[in-house]
């Protein structure tokens, strides 16, 4: 059967990239999609903007919901301090599969964990299961119906307390309006609002960061 859309990333990374170097894999996939085949990978403008909040909160626990193809995954382990621990969940058997070769292919295998299932199942065993107290950054970038629900059932779970940065991709388009108005409202989170474009774009779109200010 036909090769799907991140099986011809991957074959994109695969021809282009060099093995072992992450801003090569980055470079390879933002090409494939600005010249060949659009994608939902946070891309190059909105992407530059994550790598500065990366480095800017030098975080040691990071939590990312929607794996994809790994694109962002690699962004950011890219950055990460010695030490740092780093989950991704994908519920997609065929993206997680996509998005381990991927990250391998970055060389970046020892410091991602890729645990595939659904978010709303695993948040509630992060803690017993990989022995994590808190998040320092969640990177929200699946289905924007679930950033809601997920960001509640972290703050419920304890993952989430004062400090916690989570940035959101897509606030703008294709658009989280019930999650916007949540962090943006609460008196319990400190948002802020990144302008930039939808990936590969000029559609307007942007990230949203938020401080968890404690309860
Ligand atoms: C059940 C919870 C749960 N647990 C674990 N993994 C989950 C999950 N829910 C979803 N996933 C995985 O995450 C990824 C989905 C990501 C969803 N992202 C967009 O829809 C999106 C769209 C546009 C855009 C499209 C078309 C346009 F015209 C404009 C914009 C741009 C963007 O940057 C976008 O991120 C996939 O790998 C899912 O398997
Ligand atoms: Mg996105």
């Amino acid at each position: 059967t036909r090769k799907s859309r991140p099986q011809r990333l991957l074959k994109a990374v695969e021809g282009k990239a060099t093995l072992g170097d992450p801003q090569s894999v980055i470079t390879a996939i933002d090409h494939f999609c600005r010249h060949k085949e659009w994608a939902m990978n946070v891309g190059d403008e909105k992407g530059s903007i994550l790598d500065s909040l990366v480095i800017e909160l030098s975080p040691v626990n990071v939590l990312e919901l929607g794996t994809y193809c790994g694109y962002s995954t690699v962004r950011i382990a890219r950055l990460l301090p010695p030490g740092a621990r780093f989950i991704t969940l994908e519920f997609n058997p065929d993206y997680a599969a996509v998005a381990r070769q991927v990250i391998g292919w970055a060389g970046l295998e020892d410091k991602v964990q890729l645990v595939e299932g659904a978010s709303g199942d695993w948040i509630p065993r992060l803690r017993e299961h990989f022995g994590v107290q808190m998040f320092d950054l969640v990177f929200l970038d699946h289905w924007k119906d679930q950033y809601l629900p997920d960001t509640k059932q972290l703050e419920e779970c304890g993952l989430i307390q004062k400090g916690t940065v989570l940035l959101a991709d897509n606030v703008i388009c294709p658009g989280t309006p019930d999650y916007l108005k949540y962090v943006r409202n609460s008196p319990h989170y400190d948002s802020r609002y990144y302008r930039s474009h939808l990936e590969y774009t000029k559609v307007e779109d942007g990230l949203e960061k938020s401080v968890f200010l404690g309860f």
